[in-house]
């Protein structure tokens, strides 16, 4: 997990007085997440979960709060900020920036099937269109700019080989984020790492998506790429599992159909998005923050995921008749 910042029930009781949300009751560390403290908080009115964001400032915040909410009230099952008396989503607790959302009901889906991929892939698509007149804007903080600011920071710890491959990676997706069929590709808002864990369902029906803390905007393609090589892979190998990869494009081409130049797009964007976490594993591996309780995620996964999609193309964005 991580909870990097400690909170008591007895000091939450003042504190949650300019919420609408009655006396904190409980208060439970939540053992999983790399990047904030999060808690599961019950109130008088119900559960929530309080976030206290260690990484992110102020004002990057009330683009991840605002889009949550844009989309809960689109009809999107993401998890809705509350808003204290001033109407303010983002308030200081510690002398840190901190919000309350609604529980999502529910569990992670880890042994994902083509049914549970279908149903991100509607989601994901949906998503995207109810996202598309988001007025806030912010870039993928995680995109070519940080790739490119970070890999001096790593290379030294890596083997030849690897270094090898993570400087070829970085040009190659300079080269290709600097075409033209590239700037022609749709964009807005996206989540930018819809993994299994931030996926909720009941049985085989979806409740919700969460922590949009890495949402920018970025281009649509992206977004589905990161969520492929996460839900569609044989997690040993990093080897994508077909029927999971055709079902949820199905799924997601039903809602948004894809452009010419995201078909062209696909190969080199699945490369991309395993980049971009090779990279923040091995910061987060090499550069760790304090933390009581800290696992930072095995960078070698993505390593061999991004070998892979070098190696073996993947199914097509649309089967060919
Ligand atoms: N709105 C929510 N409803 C239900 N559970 C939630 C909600 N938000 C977070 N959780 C729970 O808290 C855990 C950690 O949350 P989250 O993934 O947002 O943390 P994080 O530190 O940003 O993690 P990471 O970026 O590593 O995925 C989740 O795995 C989930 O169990
Ligand atoms: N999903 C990221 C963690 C940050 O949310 C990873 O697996 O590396």
């Amino acid at each position: 997990m991580a909870v990097f910042t400690a909170v008591t029930l007895d000091e939450l009781t003042q504190w949650m007085e300019q919420f609408p949300l009655g006396q904190a009751v409980a208060l439970k560390g939540i053992a999983s997440g790399i990047e904030n403290s999060n808690f599961f908080l019950t109130t008088e009115r119900g559960e929530y979960v309080l976030t206290v964001f260690e990484n992110l400032d102020f004002e990057q915040l009330p683009f991840y709060l605002q889009l949550m909410r844009h989309l809960a009230e689109r009809g999107i099952p993401v998890p809705a900020p509350v808003a204290n008396a001033q109407g303010e989503l983002v308030v200081p607790l510690r002398g840190k920036p901190a919000a309350i959302v609604s529980k999502l009901e529910g569990s992670s889906q880890m042994d994902p099937q083509p049914v549970h991929c279908a149903d991100v892939g509607t989601m994901l698509a949906r998503m995207h269109l109810a996202a598309a007149d988001f007025p806030l804007q912010q870039p993928n903080l995680r995109g070519l700019d940080w790739w490119q600011a970070t890999m001096p920071q790593v290379l030294q710890y890596l083997t030849p080989d690897n270094a090898a491959l993570l400087q070829s990676e970085v040009a190659f997706q300079a080269n290709f984020a600097a075409g033209t069929s590239y700037a022609k590709l749709p964009r807005g808002p996206v989540h930018a790492d819809l993994f299994r864990n931030n996926v909720m369902f009941v049985g085989e029906k979806l409740t919700g998506c969460f922590d949009f803390y890495f949402a920018g905007v970025d281009t649509w393609l992206y977004d589905l790429a990161v969520t492929v090589n996460d839900w569609c892979i044989d997690l040993d190998s990093g080897v994508l599992d077909v029927a999971r990869v055709n079902a949820l494009l199905a799924a997601y081409r039903a809602v948004r159909p894809f452009t010419a130049e995201e078909e062209l797009a696909w190969q080199p964007m699945l490369r991309a998005a395993a980049l971009r976490f090779w990279l923040s594993r091995l910061y987060d591996f090499y550069a760790p923050r304090e933390a009581e309780l800290l696992t930072p995620h095995d960078p070698t996964h993505f390593e061999r995921i991004l070998r892979e999609r070098i190696a073996t193309p993947a199914p097509r964005l649309v089967p060919q008749e």
